[in-house]
Order: structure tokens, then C-alpha cells, then sequence
């Protein structure tokens, strides 16, 4: 019987042929694994990653008949890789549809405030796994230097964390990257993310550098749940109100032009500092007094209606003037720490600033601070100022933006470039009082040759008062020998009574002769007797016979007097 055989059901189909030069013909292919994922549906997410693909294969040939197990691993390595995309794009649009952000420039006062109350009350308390330390650009407040300056009325010291002990040694903030925190019921996201100095675009090197995605370096980013910006913004101010309170005793200094981090776009370095006390100043009591009277009272809420009401700006301006070391700068720093605000100098004399980026320094400035413009004569300003000059400047201004900072120091010793200035007067007056000014500020111009200054600088608006700062009085000696010889006398050996002190007092500023040395000086000989009043009597006389300058009697300043203050119409007023 003849016996037929069925047609082979089998579906006979052609191996795909490689191209001559495919380096992977020689492989053979890892079959699909049942009840796994489809394998093209693994080769399609694997081949995202070129490296799993090849390591498949590897795997496969050594040992092929573990290719289920593999298969097993592979496949959750391509599932999650294709996962993470799509990860990507839900959380971005739930960042985008429920929450709220803001991005703060790291050289901004916020972020300072910000990364404060991070460092004390998220990252000391917390405690968290890890930080950004550092020593650099704050005193030690544990020392007694420190502590001395900063014993304020309240008797608080230096920055207290919550516990109530004081973080010394070295201060802490929040490192790179993320951190989750919660202020009441309400969570937050602090980003903080890093990043180099470079140029924006060409010529305008700045911090504020935008990387390859778009985001900003050297910034914090803050995100929250909600619509509005309102919780952010009441966090900076809760941070804000924060530093105040806990900060007592520091002052922060901010300082701009001739350092080497300047990279002079408009940014600001910074250093906290204790703060210097009002009665560490020797000078005139009823000048201080009404300096300090009339700082408070432009602060105070009724001067801010007034100037409302009234339409004028709301900027104050004091030009101190005198020789050296006669204590304007001091005075101006013990006011802004009496004022509780930060202190802003600039020095236009550095020849790194120029018309656009000292208007830049004072966009940044925060509404309320004091901003010291040192040696304001000797800045070099002119009025006139030719095209070409101008052109040189900012010619001068651009390769030297670009360049690192030790070639520019280096270029300026060979071609003899130092300390040009490359300020303008109008360019000066628009960033003091132009529209674009920010209001709230004190300006303090500082000048050793107050003649030499322009009158448009000077004229009532601009400078509200003038006070001439000179040499020592008989009232000051007295008090600046209390200050160096007499407390420390006193604290340290029991021999001496306050009765004495104050009688040695008396008769050392008697042998100083008034109006004949600068604080400065006296204080240099003090500092040499080492709190002994005795060597300071015994020494005085020798020294003034030494130091008297030649033709004394007369003042260097047009007025004989220890410190008198011009009224604001202008009109000279001996106090
Ligand atoms: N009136 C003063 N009271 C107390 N200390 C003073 C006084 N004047 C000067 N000194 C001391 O002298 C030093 C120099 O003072 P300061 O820098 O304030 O002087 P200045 O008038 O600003 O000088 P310059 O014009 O050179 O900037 C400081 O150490 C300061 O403590």
C-alpha cells in the first residue's frame, strides 16, 4: 500500500545573510526566551545602549545555555533604561503642572541669607551627610578678639544655631546638588548647583554662566508645591529675617575692584566681620551723634512716607573728608554695623571698573545698605573724557575681561597700566542717581582732598552732608587712651583704680598737642605701651617731640578743628 506523506507543515525560511563586513556575522544570535519579553522587543530597548548589546552576545557565546537567566537580567536592564525617559517627561510635567520655583545668583544677598539658614537650621541640625565647609572669609568667633568685638547689649555672641551654641570654627552650608526639606507642613527643594566663571557672550565674562542645558550656574533653586510664588518668596524673607536675628554682631563686607576674583562683571566678593562699635570711634560726640540721628531717622518708616509723599528718591549721601587714618572708613563701617546693615565698598582706583560695570554693582545693591566709595579724589575721574579715550577703554577692558587674572596683573606691570581709572563723572552720577539706581541705599564718599572733586558731585542730593574728619582733639586723646591702655589697665591688674586711669587720662591727652596727629598715629603708640599707662606717660613726651611734624600748630585742613560737619544747604558750620 503505497502510503502518502503528508506536506510538511514546517515554514522553510531563508537566514538572513550579514553584509560581508559586519563584525558580528561570526556571533551567533541569542534565541528568544519564552515567557520573557519578545526578544526584538529587548533588542530594540537594548540597542539604546550599544555596550549591553555586545556584552548579550559575549555572554552568549561563553556559555549558551544560561541564556535564559541573562535574557532574565538583560531584559530589566533594557526596560529600565527605556523607562528612564519616560521617568524624565512625567516628572517634568509634574514639576511644570504643580509647583513653583525660583533661581537666586549665587553673589546675590538672598542667596547669602538663603545658604545661611540652610548651613544652621537644615544641614548643622539635621544632621546631615554632607556639607560645604569653609573657614575662609569669616572670623573666628570663638576667639576672644571676636568675641570682644562682639559682645552686643544683648550679650549675645557670634552665630547661634538652635540649640543655642554657637557654630565657630568653620561655617556650613549646603553642598552641590539636592536637598529635600520641610518648613512647617510644606516641603521644598533646594538645588544648589556649581559651575565655572565664563564668558555669557563674548567680552562680558560674568558667574552668572549658563551651561549646555540651559540652567544657571554658580544660582540655588528653590521649588515648592503650588500656583504662586507667595511661599517662596515669604521663605527668603523668613531666611532674610533669619540672618538678622542670629547674625548679631557681623557685619557682611562687600567689596569690588582690585582683586583678583573680579572678574569684573558687576559681581561682588564678600567677608563677614564683626561688627565695629560706635564708641570705639574717637571723634567729635554731637558730629557722631548727629550722623548717627540722622542715619536712623532716613531709615525709619516716617522718612520713607516722607520721600514718598514728597516724590523724591529715596537715597541719602555723606562725604566724609579729611587726611588719612583720621577714621572715616571706620566710622563708616561701625555705622553701617549700628544701622544692622551690610557695607558695600568700591575701589574705583583698582582701574578694573569701568562706567558699565560699576552701573551693574549698583543694580545689585540690595534697599537698604551703606555703600563706601573710598578715596573718591584720587580715582582719577574726569569730566571730559575724548571718544578715543573712551574707545581705548573699553578696548583695554575687553582683553583684559578675557584673560586670566595673573596674566592681566602681569600685563599691567610691563606696560605700566595701574590703577587707570576708566569711570567717567557722568558715568559715576548715573549709577549714583540715575533712574536706574536703586533706592534705599546711604552713600559714603570718602576723600582725602575734597577741593579736587567735581561740584556736580558733590552738590546737595547727591551729598547731603559733609563732614570733615581731622586730627585728634584733647577729648579724643583722652578717650582713645581709655580705649587702648585704660580697660585693659583696669581688667587686668587690681592696682589700678578707675579714679587713676582717668587721671592718667587727662594729663596724657594734656602732653598730646591738639590738632597735630591723626588717630591713626596715637593709636600706633598706644598699641607699642601694651596696656601699660604708666610706659605711656612716661613715653609720651619723647615721642611727640619725635613725631611732631615740621610747621606744626597749623592743620593740613583748611579748618582747625577736630571734626565739623557742613550743613546740607552747603554753608560750613563749626561744631
Ligand atoms: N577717629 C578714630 N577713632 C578710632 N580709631 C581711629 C580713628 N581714626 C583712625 N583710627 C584708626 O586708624 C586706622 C585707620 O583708620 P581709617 O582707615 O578709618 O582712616 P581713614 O580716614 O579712612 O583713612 P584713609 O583716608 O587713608 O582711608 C584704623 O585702625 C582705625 O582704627
Amino acid at each position: 500500500m503505497e502510503t502518502r506523506t503528508p506536506p510538511s507543515t514546517d515554514l522553510v525560511v531563508a537566514a538572513p545573510v550579514r553584509p560581508v563586513n559586519d563584525p558580528l556575522q561570526t556571533w551567533p544570535e541569542p534565541v528568544d526566551t519564552p515567557g520573557i519579553l519578545p526578544r526584538h522587543l529587548i533588542r530594540q530597548a537594548s540597542s539604546r545602549l550599544p555596550f549591553l548589546e555586545i556584552l548579550h552576545r559575549l555572554f552568549y557565546r561563553i556559555r549558551p545555555d544560561t541564556h535564559n537567566d541573562l535574557d532574565k537580567v538583560l531584559a530589566a536592564i533594557a526596560l529600565y533604561s527605556a523607562a528612564v525617559p519616560v521617568y524624565k517627561y512625567l516628572k517634568d510635567f509634574a514639576v511644570w503642572a504643580f509647583t513653583v520655583q525660583i533661581t537666586i545668583p549665587e553673589h546675590d544677598p538672598a542667596a547669602k541669607d538663603v545658604l545661611a539658614w540652610m548651613g544652621s537650621e537644615v544641614i548643622s541640625n539635621r544632621r546631615s551627610r554632607s556639607a560645604m565647609i569653609t573657614t575662609e572669609g569669616s572670623q573666628q568667633f570663638e576667639d576672644n578678639y571676636g568675641r570682644r568685638l562682639m559682645i552686643g547689649p544683648s550679650g549675645r555672641v557670634g552665630h547661634r544655631n538652635m540649640q543655642g551654641t554657637v557654630d565657630n570654627e568653620v561655617s556650613c552650608s549646603p553642598p552641590i546638588g539636592s536637598r529635600i526639606f520641610w518648613v512647617g507642613f510644606r516641603p521644598y527643594l533646594f538645588d544648589r548647583v556649581g559651575g565655572s566663571r565664563g564668558p555669557v557672550h563674548p567680552g562680558i565674562p560674568s558667574n552668572n554662566h549658563i551651561d549646555a542645558s540651559g540652567r544657571l550656574q554658580n544660582a540655588l533653586t528653590i521649588t515648592t508645591l503650588g500656583w504662586n510664588l507667595e511661599p517662596l518668596r515669604n521663605f527668603v524673607v523668613r531666611c532674610h529675617e533669619w540672618k538678622k536675628a542670629n547674625m548679631t554682631g557681623t557685619t557682611t563686607v562687600y567689596f569690588a575692584g582690585g582683586n583678583t576674583y573680579d572678574y569684573g562683571g558687576g559681581q561682588w566678593q564678600s567677608i563677614s566681620k564683626p561688627v565695629r562699635k560706635l564708641d570705639t570711634i574717637d571723634m567729635d560726640e554731637s558730629v557722631k551723634l548727629d550722623l548717627v540721628r540722622d542715619a536712623e531717622y532716613y531709615y525709619s518708616e516716617q522718612s520713607k512716607q516722607f520721600f514718598a509723599d514728597c516724590g523724591i528718591p529715596y537715597r541719602r549721601g555723606y562725604l566724609f573728608y579729611g587726611p588719612p587714618g583720621t577714621g572715616k572708613t571706620s566710622f563708616s563701617a561701625a555705622l553701617a554695623g549700628h544701622l544692622g546693615c551690610d557695607i558695600y565698598h568700591i575701589n574705583l582706583a583698582s582701574g578694573d571698573i569701568t562706567d558699565g560695570k560699576l552701573h551693574n554693582l549698583f543694580l545689585g545693591l540690595p534697599q537698604k545698605c551703606v555703600v563706601v566709595i573710598e578715596d573718591i579724589d584720587s580715582a582719577g575721574i574726569g569730566r571730559e573724557v575724548t571718544t578715543e579715550t573712551k574707545e581705548e577703554a573699553a578696548d583695554v577692558d575687553l582683553a583684559e575681561s578675557m584673560m586670566p587674572a595673573q596674566w592681566r596683573e602681569r600685563g599691567r606691570q610691563a606696560t605700566g597700566h595701574k590703577g587707570r581709572s576708566l569711570i567717567t563723572l557722568s558715568g559715576l552720577l548715573n549709577a549714583i542717581d540715575g533712574n536706574a539706581s536703586q533706592e534705599g541705599r546711604l552713600l559714603i564718599l570718602t576723600s582725602n582732598n575734597p577741593d579736587a572733586l567735581d561740584t556736580a558731585l558733590t552738590r546737595p542730593g547727591r551729598v547731603d552732608k559733609k563732614v570733615y574728619f581731622g586730627n585728634m582733639n584733647k577729648s579724643a586723646g583722652k578717650s582713645i587712651f581709655m580705649r587702648l591702655i585704660g580697660r585693659s589697665a583696669l581688667a587686668h591688674d587690681a592696682v589700678f583704680s578707675m579714679a587713676y586711669i582717668e587721671q592718667c587720662a587727662a594729663e596724657f591727652a594734656e602732653k598730646v598737642p591738639a590738632h597735630t596727629f591723626t588717630p591713626a598715629q596715637v593709636q600706633n603708640f598706644l598699641q607699642g605701651c601694651r596696656g601699660d599707662p604708666i610706659k605711656a606717660l612716661a613715653e609720651i613726651d619723647a615721642w611727640v617731640a619725635e613725631s611732631r611734624p615740621t610747621g606744626v600748630g597749623m592743620s593740613s585742613s583748611p579748618v582747625s578743628n577736630a571734626t565739623m560737619v557742613e550743613a546740607e544747604e552747603g554753608e560750613v558750620e563749626a561744631l
